[in-house]
């Protein structure tokens, strides 16, 4: 019989999943939970690296994990200690977010292409201790590990003043200090800029990514079902909580395989998938598009693949029709995530183990354990089915806050415990939800999240820039990207090609201005709040500059 999805509370309209809650071992540590089955597969591939073949075992994955914890408390990390992970995705990755988890440490994850003052930046605001990254990203942060003597490790080789992070894996992995990990200690800090303002340190507690891995994978009714014969396909970064989460954590979870691509190509890509013969495909808008796209794709099998997600940005219809037809055996369906919602907030049920019909377009039903409201952003009233209005989800998988920032935090989670999204969307009479705007200012490009905000204090540095507003512009390939609308200094006749070359020597690629509209003055509320859906709208119109 389906269970009575919707409920009223003190007035509330609350909306639950199809699913029944189930128990979740939220007490458990991070680790513990995702090995808590490992004799059941030790002795399976865990990590694949796409690279060279080589295969670690769990066992193996599990060993090295404890040796790197052992290795890291020998440089001096302690439990709630910070470390930072600036690596594409590789198994060190791996071995050195499991190895912090089981010292009770927390990692802070960075894009390694960021320049060094994004590097920087990040670093100093969460107070890491240590830097993992490659040789070739090392130089970003020399002067600042000198200046704070920070240990810089490196996975490849180790130039001058860097540890080789073989050496910790040469640890004897019964040192581990006994640690007493509480479900509320924080164990990833990733970025984001949430609704407003500056990209911010989002903690996320053991009991949290328990909780949400739980939501999806746990049950005998799995949200998204997946088994140890599974073989993901991990080629969306690690350091960003989709990948971390939805990837790497559940199918450690379950036992899964692991295929790591560093990078994305698609011609890598799809041979790949029959060589591994993948499964299970997360993936974002513009791989989807990529493979929709790529006359390459009839050259492969890729009847293997029973699943596959799209997630971190809205994926079209049109889209989502033209690659179904590319695999032939799988289920397409659509997550709904955010790095503050710890991540998942609705998955596609066409994913269970006993599927749901879904409609395309619809980007899950809320996961199973966790309440979702619908609320009138001008009211705060929350609104029945079919009607649109701002999304927020509770439950113990959102974020404990952010990191040193409790005015950020009241502002997105209420005493209640709702946290508010910023995006807006409905619920359908099938418990389906749909996004159909964003009320918070972020930018998404290629899924990677782009703060207006921090474009915006580079821009008025400028000595011939007297303010300034970015804003999303639709574009095929990104889906967003990042223009700026610019009042020139008095007297100042400072070109297009000036701004954008001014920002793109300071940010990372899909940062990059990509169109600046002079105006002679931005358009603010009384209060001086950018109105950047005026903005949006003169673009939908079509301005010229
Ligand atoms: C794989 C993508 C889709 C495409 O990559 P690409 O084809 O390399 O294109 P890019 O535009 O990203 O990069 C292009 C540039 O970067 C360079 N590049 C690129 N990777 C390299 C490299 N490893 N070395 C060196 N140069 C490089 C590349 O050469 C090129 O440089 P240039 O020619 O100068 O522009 C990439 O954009 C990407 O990983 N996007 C996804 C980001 C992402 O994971 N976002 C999630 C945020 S969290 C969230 O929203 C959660 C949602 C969620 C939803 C559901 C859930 O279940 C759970 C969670």
């Amino acid at each position: 019989m389906p269970m009575d999805t919707e409920t009223k509370q003190s007035g509330d309209l609350i909306f639950r999943s199809k699913l029944p809650d189930i128990y979740i071992p939220k007490h458990l540590p991070l680790h513990s939970y995702c090995f808590e089955n490992l004799s059941e597969f030790s002795s399976r591939p865990c990590l694949i690296d796409g690279a060279n073949d080589r295969i670690y075992t769990y066992a193996e994955v599990e060993l090295t994990s404890r040796k790197v914890a052992v290795g890291l408390n020998k440089l001096g990390i302690q439990q709630k200690d910070t470390i930072m992970i600036l690596l594409p995705n590789c198994p060190e990755f791996v071995f050195a977010f499991i190895g912090a988890s089981y010292l009770g440490a927390i990692s802070t994850m960075a894009n390694p292409l960021f320049t060094p003052a994004e590097v920087v930046k990040q670093a100093k605001a969460s107070s890491a201790k240590i830097i993992i990254t490659q040789a070739c990203f090392a130089g970003k942060v020399k002067d600042y590990a000198i200046e704070n003597d920070l240990k810089v490790i490196c996975v490849d080789s180790a130039p001058e003043g860097c540890v080789h992070f073989s050496e910790l894996i040469q640890s004897d992995e019964h040192e581990i200090p006994e640690v007493k990990i509480q479900p509320d200690d924080v164990v990833a800090l990733p970025y984001s800029s949430g609704t407003t303002g500056l990209p911010k340190g989002v903690m996320l507690t053991h009991k949290g990514l328990v909780t949400s891995v739980a939501q999806q994978v746990d049950g005998e009714n799995a949200n998204l079902y997946m088994h140890s014969d599974d073989v993901l396909m991990c080629v969306l970064p690690l350091f960003h909580i989709y990948s971390l989460n939805s990837v790497l954590l559940c199918a450690l979870r379950v036992g899964a395989a692991i295929l790591i691509m560093q990078k994305f190509d698609i011609a890598q890509f799809l041979e790949l998938i029959p060589k591994h013969k993948v499964t299970i495909g997360p993936f974002v808008p513009p791989i989807v598009l990529a493979i929709a796209k790529s006359p390459l794709v009839d050259n492969y099998d890729l009847s293997s693949v029973r699943t596959v997600m799209s997630g971190a940005a809205p994926l079209g219809k049109e889209l989502e029709d033209a690659v179904r037809a590319k695999f032939p055996n799988a289920k397409l369906g659509q997550g709904y995530g955010m790095t503050e919602a710890g991540p998942v907030l609705a998955m596609c049920l066409a994913f269970a183990k006993e599927p749901f019909d879904i409609k395309s377009g619809a980007c899950g039903t809320v996961v199973r354990n966790a309440e979702m409201k619908i609320v009138d952003p001008d009211t705060g009233r929350s609104l029945p089915r079919n009607q649109p209005g701002e999304i927020c989800i509770r439950g113990d998988q959102i974020m404990k806050g952010y990191l040193n920032d409790p005015e950020a935090t009241a502002r997105t989670i209420e005493k209640e415990g709702w946290l508010h999204t910023g995006d807006i969307g409905f619920i359908d009479d099938d418990d389906e939800l749909f996004i159909v705007d964003r009320l918070k200012e972020l930018i998404k490009y290629k899924g990677f999240q782009v703060a207006p905000a921090e474009l915006e204090a580079l821009l008025i540095n400028h000595p011939d820039i007297s303010d300034a507003a970015v804003v999303p512009m639709i574009d095929e390939q990104a889906g967003e990207v990042p223009v700026a609308f610019v009042v020139r200094s008095n007297g100042s006749t400072i070109t297009e090609d000036e701004v954008k070359d001014f920002i793109s020597k300071q940010v990372i690629f899909y940062k990059r201005i990509k169109r600046v509209f002079f105006v002679e003055t931005v358009p603010k509320s009384p209060s001086g709040k950018i109105l950047r859906k005026d903005l949006r709208a003169r673009l939908a119109a079509g301005i010229s500059n």
